[in-house]
């Protein structure tokens, strides 16, 4: 991938890759849109924090996880494990139109399902499809879609489910019997997931980047969350995605996790990060990278470079004692 860090510059090794597992899940899917396993080793782990957390410890170079969902907004375990702990960095995103197989083992027929083991963030994009089509279906929750439909595959005399919703592929892949295909309450739910690095080199800024941060507000102060949102504000940076977590060690303490157009490299998002430097106790730099979309942001007048560079060129002008009037 153009741009992205290298593990390990010089060592002629193959990179790498931990991915939420096991083979057949979204993120799988997500995963191949960046390598394959003729160029590199795919690891698949049983859950998101194992695969970062393989990343941190240096038995991987890169991970694949998912990170925000159309329909179901963003994947806390994924928000939390980055935002906190050492340092890492998306390097990359991608996205995967999701829909649901319904699949079970042969004998199996939609009538009788009464338990479903799937993803919880696959169950909750298919909610509604379930209370029309299996009204009174109770969810059994499992680490990814494709471990609900592994565990039917495997023999297992009591998985404790009927069925799994998983993807197509899952289905084919585990051999098991489509009792309803195209489940989803939105046809056109999209999932987001990251490439995630240890800190190194930055990818290439494109013209059209995502910025990722998490910060911290300053506490019991009033307005600090609008003092936050000025930084961006004032500097032109238009947020994609902004969301508070809790901190976890008292009620009442979140932080944000955010994603703003724009690369590091770029002023109006450096001036924005000074600025929540100043005003934030905490900010914690997530990483700039390519948008998958390839959406280019509006860039408001004043705030392209050439201004910023510009504006600190006059001020410096004014330190070295020559008082232009700015605009002559
Ligand atoms: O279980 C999978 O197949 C995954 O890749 C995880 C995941 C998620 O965490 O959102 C990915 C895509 C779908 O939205 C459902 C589940």
């Amino acid at each position: 991938m153009a741009g992205t860090a290298r593990p390990d510059e010089g060592q002629a090794r193959r990179p790498r890759y931990a991915y939420l597992g096991p083979e057949g899940t979204f993120t799988q899917a997500a995963l191949l849109q960046v390598t394959s396993a003729d160029e590199a080793d795919l690891e698949p782990c049983s859950d998101v924090v194992t695969a970062l957390e393989r990343v941190r410890s240096g038995d991987a170079d890169f991970a694949v996880v998912p990170i925000e969902n159309s329909v179901e907004g963003g994947v806390n375990v994924t928000l939390d494990t980055l935002s906190t702990g050492a340092p890492l960095v998306i390097v990359g995103e991608m996205l995967v139109p999701v829909t649901f197989t319904l699949c079970a083992r042969p004998g199996m027929t939609l009538e009788k399902v009464r338990r479903i083991s799937t993803h919880p963030h696959a169950w909750a994009q298919c909610r509604r499809w379930i209370t029309e089509h299996l009204d009174g279906a109770v969810h059994v929750p499992a680490t990814s879609t494709a471990a609900a439909a592994a565990l039917l595959a495997s023999g297992e005399p009591e998985p404790g489910f009927d069925a799994a919703l998983c993807s197509e592929l899952s289905a084919r892949q585990y051999g098991l019997e489509v009792l309803a295909a195209g489940v989803a309450d939105n046809p056109h739910a999209v999932t987001r997931f990251v490439l995630v690095a240890r800190p190194g080199r930055l990818p290439e800024p494109t013209g059209a980047d995502k910025t990722t941060l998490m910060v911290h507000l300053a506490d019991n102060e009033a307005g600090a969350l609008l003092n936050m949102l000025e930084q961006f504000a004032t500097r032109g940076v238009n947020l994609s995605r902004i969301e508070s977590r809790p901190i976890g060690d008292s009620l009442g303490r979140y932080s944000f996790s955010i994603d703003a157009e724009g690369h590091v490299a770029e002023e109006r998002v450096q001036a924005t990060l000074i600025g929540l430097h100043r005003v934030c106790p905490t900010v914690r730099f997530l990483g700039s990278y390519p948008r998958a979309d390839g959406q280019r942001p509006h860039v408001r007048p004043g705030t392209y470079d050439a201004d910023f560079r510009a504006a600190r060129e006059w001020v410096g002008s004014l330190l070295s004692g020559y008082s232009r009037v700015e605009g002559d």
